[in-house]
């Protein structure tokens, strides 16, 4: 059978097993999607699954027109998987977390999905297992070149963060893995990448386990980026479950609380709101949260274009930091280029003479200019702070722009020839990309245009260099205003 074939059959069981669980994106107790060709699917009534290969690949569509804070999807509680849940049918696994009181919930999650991995087909998760992605580009799995090619300090930083978190946690857990002998394949740390990746990127909140659960079917919904905060917290976890059942005659206060998704106790399932009202096949989406772009990096392995939450964060002497209270990460210009009230007001009170701070502090920490002056030398300040920053950056916007056109076509790039046509900037970093990534003996014997370790971090690359060109332009945004 073709893989694309064998995908649809796999997509097919899935969904008709999903069905079986009780999964259902009918409001009404109706009996599962059916037509004559198809087995009964959980879906049908409000969502199909589709592919959007410019907004998050596999995703649900809407299967008709859908009305804001319409209930467009239950999963049962039987149907979450749970740490809890792959314990109550493990005992050997449930024994084991016993005796290592150590671990976090997350690793306890990681561990559990990979010892349902190692059951293989005779997993009760075996349906569901086969839908998960086979490889993740979040930032922990970012090897030396991609974490260097975003070129930002505080970028490269929360990289090796992730990356030397993810294997302090793997270290810790092995004992367990190999407690649970697991296959020598499942216990390596590329395996615990690609299950604390799953976690990382497909859990949602649930009130009794910190690691949050596997939601099958709901973990099919793409991101879109909240405009507002929802309910004045950073993440929905912390807002999912105070969300109502009741679709029915909603006020218009009701329909616009209600939103994304949440576990319900009273109905014990996980239910999800159309956000707002969508036409059939529109996309629907889920917002997973507020995330500048590094944050949607790290924990779910990509990034938007015009992400309304980003910010490129703006380091200051150590003298200004004094000046004032606001803590580092309100100090940044935000996705159009604009100071924060922080950065403007920390700036502000620096650009005073010292005498005078006192006696405007109080303007500077309401957001008020103190005079046209002040505000002049502010604003040089921050453009040429911008400026020096956009400098001291390897590349330019331009030559990003070049680059990312460059790895579009590296498939087709034959080594060496073809690489010295590229500008040389590009082919520079071309090829500490593939020398980063050494061909095999094999490889190199044949020839091959591109050896088969780096096809699979041209992803990371772009992703990494789509980064560094979005924090670029907003510091030219900021220079323009
Ligand atoms: C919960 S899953 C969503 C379903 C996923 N597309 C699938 O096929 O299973 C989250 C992952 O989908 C992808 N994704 C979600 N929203 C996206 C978006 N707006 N743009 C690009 N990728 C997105 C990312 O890979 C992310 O880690």
């Amino acid at each position: 059978m073709a893989k694309e074939e064998g995908d649809a059959a796999n997509l097919e069981f899935f969904l008709h097993w999903a069905s079986e669980l009780g999964i259902s994106d009918s409001s009404s107790s109706t009996l599962p999607h059916k037509d004559s060709t198809f087995l009964p699917s959980c879906l049908g009534h409000s969502l199909v699954v589709s592919h959007f290969p410019d907004a998050g690949g596999r995703g649900l569509a809407a299967a008709r027109e859908l009305r804001k804070g319409e209930l467009i999807l239950r999963v049962p509680k039987a149907a979450l998987m749970t740490s809890e849940s792959l314990m109550v049918k493990d005992q050997v696994l449930s024994a084991c977390k016993k005796s290592h009181p150590f671990l976090s919930s997350t690793q306890i999650l990681t561990i559990a999905l990979l010892n349902e991995v190692n059951k293989g087909k005779s997993s009760w998760w075996y349906p569901y297992l086969k839908q998960l992605p086979r490889s993740y580009d979040t930032l922990a799995g970012f090897g030396q070149f991609e974490i260097q090619a975003l070129q930002v300090d505080d970028a490269i930083w929360a990289a090796e963060k992730a990356a030397g978190k993810a294997k302090l946690e793997w270290q810790e857990a092995s004992v367990v893995m190999a407690e649970l002998k697991l296959k020598p394949a499942l216990q390596t740390f590329k395996a615990w990448l690609w299950a604390s990746a799953t976690i990382s990127s497909r859990t949602m909140h649930v009130p009794w386990d910190e690691a949050g659960c596997l939601c099958p079917v709901g973990d099919f919904f793409n991101y879109a980026a909240p405009a507002e905060e929802p309910c004045g917290n950073k993440t929905l976890g912390s807002c999912g479950n105070g969300f109502s059942m009741q679709t029915e005659g909603l006020s218009e206060a009701n329909a616009q609380r209600l939103t994304d998704a949440g576990f319900e106790d009273d109905v014990g399932a996980y239910c999800f709101y159309a956000k707002r009202n969508y036409r059939e096949k529109e996309q629907v989406l889920l917002s997973y949260g507020m995330y500048t772009n590094l944050e949607l990096l790290e924990h779910y392995g990509f990034l938007l274009d015009d992400n309304p939450n980003d910010m490129a964060f703006i380091p200051l002497e150590p003298d200004i930091y004094t000046l004032c209270s606001w803590p580092k990460e309100l100090l940044y210009i935000d996705q159009d280029g604009k100071p924060s009230f922080a950065l403007l007001s920390a700036m502000r009170l620096w650009a005073t003479p010292p005498n005078k701070r006192r006696s405007v502090g109080h303007l500077a920490y309401s957001g008020k200019q103190i005079s046209v002056e002040n505000e002049i030398t502010v604003m040089g300040w921050i453009a040429k702070k911008c400026q020096d920053m956009l400098q001291n950056l390897r590349t330019s916007i331009e030559q990003d722009k070049l680059l990312l056109s460059s790895i579009g076509k590296i498939e087709d790039i034959f080594l060496p020839v073809e690489l010295e046509k590229l500008p040389s900037i590009c082919s520079t970093e071309l090829r500490a990309f593939l020398e980063s990534h050494e061909p095999t003996n094999e490889e190199a014997f044949n020839n091959l245009h591109i050896p088969r370790k780096a096809r699979r971090s041209i992803s990371r690359w772009i992703l990494a260099v789509q980064w560094r060109l979005s924090y670029k332009r907003k510091l030219l945004c900021c220079i323009a205003e």
